[in-house]
């Protein structure tokens, strides 16, 4: 996360770290959100390479044990049918990923609130970006989990050129903030956005410019909840 400041502890308590091990350490790949006690929503890109995940729940500071962090493994993948990793730009970066136990609910662990399904956000909704993806382009990853204000910015604004023109499709959602980004290492996390007073994740962070996270009128791009809902319940209600 470019700009915004780090989160008080556990106050978006569905947020979670995937890691994944090389040797006999985990490192932080990719951000997600918690959906059922079995279930964890992320990017598709997020899990292309087949590697052994792990997710990390209560947590704040990846370096630090603060005594709320869950551990549990992930048993199975469910990738979007429609995913290709050669095409970012076609949507569809979506996972759901099996836990081999389920999380225990306390007030560092909550589900998330998705969305109702096609619900389309205004522009300039109040929406959050959480995440410990790099601070700046090219900079390192941040310790504790961060957060930024990331207005939504309109499919009409957004696809329009001189911004990301027909790069972004309608189901994906943009936020962005003028020094406010996501940047890699958020992807998969989500994008928070308060509809009546109560905060639901509208967004799954995909992409941001190849020109840099945080590129004057290239907003970063989410895959849009509202139009997966029916997937993941299909998904989560056959395995
Ligand atoms: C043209 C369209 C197909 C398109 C393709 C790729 C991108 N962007 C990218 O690929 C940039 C590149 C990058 C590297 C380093 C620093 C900043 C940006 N990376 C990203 O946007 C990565 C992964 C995207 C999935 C591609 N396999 N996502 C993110 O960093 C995140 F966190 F914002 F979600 C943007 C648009």
């Amino acid at each position: 996360v470019i700009g915004g400041s780090v989160a008080k502890p556990n106050s978006w308590p569905w947020q979670i770290t995937l890691q994944y091990q090389s040797g006999s350490s985990w490192y932080h790949t990719c951000g997600g959100s918690l959906v059922r006690t079995g279930w964890v929503m992320t990017a598709a890109h997020c899990v292309d390479s087949p590697r052994n995940f792990r997710v990390v729940l209560g947590e704040h500071d990846l370096y630090v044990n603060g005594g709320t962090e869950q551990v549990i493994s992930v048993s199975q993948i469910y990738i979007h049918p429609n995913w290709n990793s050669n095409n970012v730009a076609n949507g569809y970066d979506i996972a759901l990923l099996r836990l081999s136990s389920s999380a225990s609910l306390n007030s560092y662990v909550q589900l998330a609130s998705l969305p109702p399904a096609d619900q389309i956000l205004p522009h300039n909704n109040l929406c959050y970006i959480t995440g410990w993806g790099r601070t700046s382009t090219g900079g390192s990853l941040s310790d504790q989990l961060k957060e930024a204000y990331l207005p939504v910015v309109d499919y009409n604004t957004c696809s329009s050129s001189g911004w990301w023109g027909s790069t972004v499709k309608t189901t994906m959602v943009c936020a962005g903030g003028y020094a406010e980004a996501g940047c890699n290492g958020d992807s998969g996390g989500p994008l928070n956005c308060q509809v009546n007073g109560n905060y639901y994740v509208h967004g799954v962070t995909s992409f941001v410019s190849g020109l840099g996270c945080d590129t004057y009128q290239k907003p970063t791009v989410f895959t849009r909840v509202s139009a997966y809902i029916s997937w993941m319940d299909s998904v989560s209600v056959n395995h």
